[in-house]
């Protein structure tokens, strides 16, 4: 971002001078020069020697050099010493911080500049601003977003937890369990000091501005199927028998590919249609192993496996399949420690490949037991680097599921590159390496070590990624790829990408139906809606000002057609998927008529609202099957999309973002009148929410 502004550093003590600031992780480079601002606002600043600082990733690039100024005409020479550090602050501090700087914004002038106005540049700035101002402005709407795991948190540590260190009761101090930071803004301070022996001392160093960084326990987040969840609440079942099939007796044995286990054969309707379809299918003509599938992901360091691990387990826990994340890595550092050396990976070292091949096989047979009991799609994410490796893992797959490997490659080097130090800065190999210049050293030294016995896949069934980052210009190789759900993996993988864009999830304005507190129906706003489509017109005008593009997606209902209609500027589009789950011979009703009229149905709706069905209606595993095209075409768009639709929709639509488990979607609260931002960029997912009005 070309920025051009000031911030004046506080005198933190005699000695020390602290600048403190917070940034996204990926932050585009902030160029900067230190300047010596005299008492007296008559004698111009004095800019420091030497070449233009520059701050990548919360991190000064290059040596952290002193910063040095010619005073009285270059008789005299000032050397301040200067240290940089990025630290983690979670949301919840963010968010305290953000009201503490706004609280305490004292504008001054440096060089005729007001503090704090990080402008963006020159040609972006408006007449009543920069963008900087319209952050500020649009700032003051946000509000907490709810404190689950943050969806970008330390990709790997999200994954499962290893099963049998757990039953060993192996050493699990907290810091390694609680080091798998979550990945959020990260809070930048330096501080100046001055070397000269004669001044006083002012040494420039970041603050950990936050010991307690919003760690989260890293815990594996299975999805389990609501009825081992409802065992102990057998419910009254209304089966309506559609979409679900006839299940043979011992039931328990059959896993359908939506991942659900039946615990009788009344049970409720399962995932409609392909998915119901297709599970049929593969269970009376595939093979056990093919209903239980591991994606096994191959690829040098740095490529984006645990990237596309995570992204890829999301999705498919979405559809309903039963999914788990293995990060091989994870197991690595709870049974040998988070600070391996290069050396550790080098392909001479006996000791270092024993114990990589142990962990590796220790988290094979983890999810191999896990699939016993009843998982579906086990993410395998190590590099299985080697033909060796591949065959030790398809050794111990015969018999208990099929292994696709997924690939990924990238021949760019500059997102190798900055792939490699956001893994420094993210990765808790590297969490307690102080020296961010020897952490890069270290990882590009075992990077090579892989690099000299790296094969490529060429065996099996596999996925190739080829310099798929940005949606265009990679390719996709297929290999020996059959079945339901590796055909929509495909999909997926396809139609995914890396470019940052936000998504912006609004309900439509309050309805009337709303207001009588009656549920489907296809009603006009009330005066409350119409304010709302006014305030989110004004809203998106500002927040969008800067994008080439955008698109408005509605639902065909009139609510958000007339919600949509104050905004212009851009294309506005109706889904059929988007209209709100169909309430069948219930729609109109209030809940208190249906619970009078109708006590089974609400009984029943009550006892599990993911599975339930209104009679002639859906369920929300409905409406999450009728969505998977939306979300698709949600991954595919590389502009900001404005989706405006419905409590039920917009519940299922963040889910899949948030990977929340499918049992909570029904309870998700998503209130009128408030916009969520879902920011989808090279960490992964982050999200951000603005209440226009109550
Ligand atoms: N297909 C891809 N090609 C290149 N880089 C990618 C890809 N997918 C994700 N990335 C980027 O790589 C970064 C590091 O990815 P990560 O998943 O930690 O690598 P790995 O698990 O392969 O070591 C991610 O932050 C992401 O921005
Ligand atoms: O699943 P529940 O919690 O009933 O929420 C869905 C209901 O929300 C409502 C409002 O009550 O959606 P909407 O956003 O369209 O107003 C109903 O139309 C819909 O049936």
């Amino acid at each position: 971002m070309g920025t051009s502004g000031s911030k004046s550093m506080e005198r933190e003590l005699a000695s020390m001078w602290e600048l403190s600031f917070v940034v996204p992780p990926d932050h585009e480079t902030l160029d900067f020069k230190f300047l010596l601002k005299p008492k007296d606002a008559e004698t111009p600043c004095i800019i420091e020697e030497g070449p233009t600082r520059l701050l990548t990733g919360g991190m000064l690039e290059g040596d952290v050099r002193v910063a040095l100024f010619k005073l009285n005409g270059d008789d005299e020479v000032l050397e301040f010493r200067v240290f940089n550090k990025a630290d983690l602050v979670s949301p919840l501090e963010l968010a305290a911080s953000w009201r503490v700087y706004k609280e305490n914004l004292q504008p001054s002038r440096v060089r005729g500049i007001p503090d704090i106005s990080i402008n963006v540049a020159p040609t972006n700035a408006t007449e009543e601003g920069s963008a900087a101002t319209l952050e500020l402005d649009l700032e003051h709407y946000v509000v907490p977003s709810p404190p689950t795991a943050p969806p970008n948190g330390y990709a790997a540590n999200l994954a499962a937890t290893p099963a049998s260190m757990i039953q060993t009761g192996a050493l699990w101090t907290n810091d390694v369990l609680l080091s798998d930071g979550i990945q959020s803004p990260s809070s930048v301070s330096a501080k100046l000091e001055d070397c000269s022996n004669d001044k006083k001392n002012i040494e420039a160093w970041a603050t950990d501005s936050s010991k307690n960084s919003g760690l989260i326990e890293s815990k594996s987040v299975g999805t389990f199927t609501p009825l081992q969840k409802l065992d102990g609440q057998k419910g009254l079942f209304v089966d309506r028998g559609v979409g679900s099939p006839m299940l043979p007796k011992s039931a328990s044995a059959c896993f359908l590919a939506s991942g659900f286990s039946f615990g009788s054969a009344k049970t409720m309707p399962e995932a409609a249609g392909a998915v119901a379809a297709a599970a049929v299918a593969d269970r009376l003509h595939g093979s056990k192993e093919d209903r239980k599938l591991a994606i096994v992901l191959v690829g040098l360091p740095a490529r984006g496996k645990t990237f596309t691990a995570v992204k890829l387990t999301r999705y498919l826990r979405w559809l309903g399949h039963e999914t788990r994340h293995f990060n091989v890595g994870k197991y690595r550092r709870l049974k040998h420690g988070a600070n391996q050396p290069a050396d550790f990976f080098r392909d001479d070292n006996p000791e270092g490949i024993e114990s990589r091949n142990e962990v590796a096989a220790l988290a094979m047979e983890d999810m191999i037991d896990w699939m016993h009991g009843g998982g579906q799609v086990g993410i395998f994410d190590a590099t299985n680097s080697t033909r060796k490796r591949r065959y030790m893992l398809m050794k111990m797959a015969e018999g208990n599921c099929k292994i696709i490997f997924l690939e990924t490659i990238c021949t760019d080097p500059n997102i190798i590159e900055r792939n490699i130090r956001l893994k420094i800065q993210q990765s808790p190999d590297y969490a307690d390496q102080p020296d961010y210049e020897a952490g890069l050293e270290d990882f590009k030294e075992r990077l090579i070590n892989y690099e000299k016995v790296y094969e490529p896949v060429g065996e099996g069934s596999y996925i190739k990624m080829i310099d798929m980052v940005k949606g265009q210009d990679g390719q996709l190789q297929v290999n020996n790829i059959s079945g339901y759900l590796p055909g929509r993996i495909v999909f997926f993988l396809v139609n995914s990408h890396l470019t940052p864009r936000p998504i912006l999830l609004t309900r439509h304005g309050e309805s009337l139906h709303n207001v009588r507190g009656r549920i489907g129906g296809d009603t006009v706003l009330s005066e409350t809606g119409e304010l709302y489509a006014k305030k989110l017109a004004n809203f998106i005008e500002k927040r969008l000002k800067y994008e080439k593009t955008a698109t408005i997606w509605t639902s065909t209902l009139q609510r958000t057609i007339l919600t949509a209609s104050p905004i212009v500027g851009f294309p506005k589009i109706q889904w059929r998927a988007l209209d709100e789950i169909n309430s069948g011979v219930c729609d109109g009703m209030t809940y208190e008529e249906i619970k009078k009229n109708m006590p089974e149905e609400f009984e029943s709706r009550k006892k599990d609202k993911l599975r339930y069905r209104y009679p002639r209606g859906e369920s929300y595993l409905d409406v999450i099957q009728r969505l998977g095209p939306v979300i698709i075409e949600l991954e595919r768009q590389r502009a900001p999309v404005v989706v405006i639709s419905h409590q039920a929709v917009l519940r299922a639509l963040y889910s899949y973002f948030a990977d929340r488990p499918l049992r909570e979607v029904p309870e998700i609260e998503m209130p009128l009148h408030t916009i969520i931002e879902i920011q989808m960029g090279v960490l992964g997912v982050e999200e951000k929410r603005y209440k226009l009005m109550d």
